[in-house]
């Protein structure tokens, strides 16, 4: 028998680079956040760290890098926050934008943009979406 495929699956995270590679892209999707005028609001009381870290923290997520948040869930994170789907659909879009900009692999964006749509009941407020 040969073992010509990886067996231990490797993370986007890792594949991209791991934390650093993050940080690079936190710093290009902060500012596009940022940048919209549609958004730019929902970070207007947050200061500048907490801001990074929430992008960071969002792309950690998106990307199935190491779960190291032990925060409130993210229903509980977002609910107060009123984020209609639109707004959730944009910051995935800068997303995109940032990873494809920075060369990240299609694949993997193709995955982050499934893993956006398996979470987005638990950041937009739309009702009582999950239910949980
Ligand atoms: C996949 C999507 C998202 C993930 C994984 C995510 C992750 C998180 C996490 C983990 C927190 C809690 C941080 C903490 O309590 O320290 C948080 C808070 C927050 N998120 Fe998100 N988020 C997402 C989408 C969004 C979107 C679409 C918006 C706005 C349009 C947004 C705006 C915020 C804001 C304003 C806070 C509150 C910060 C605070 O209260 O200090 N998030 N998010």
């Amino acid at each position: 028998m040969t073992v010509t495929e990886e067996v231990t699956p490797v993370s986007h995270y890792e594949r991209i680079g791991g934390a650093s590679s993050v940080k690079a892209a936190v710093e290009v999707f902060y500012d596009k956040v940022l940048a919209d005028p549609e958004l730019a609001g929902y970070f207007a009381d947050v200061n500048m760290a907490e801001q990074r870290r929430h992008l960071a923290l969002m792309l950690t997520v998106v990307l199935g890098g190491p779960n190291e948040y032990a925060g409130r869930g993210l229903a509980e994170a977002h609910q107060s926050l009123h984020i209609p789907v639109a707004h959730y659909v944009k910051v995935g879009e800068h997303l995109t934008a940032t990873l494809t900009e920075l060369g990240v692999p299609a694949d993997i964006i193709a995955d982050v943009q499934t893993v956006l749509g398996q979470v987005q009941d638990q950041v937009v407020s739309s009702g009582n979406g999950t239910g949980a």
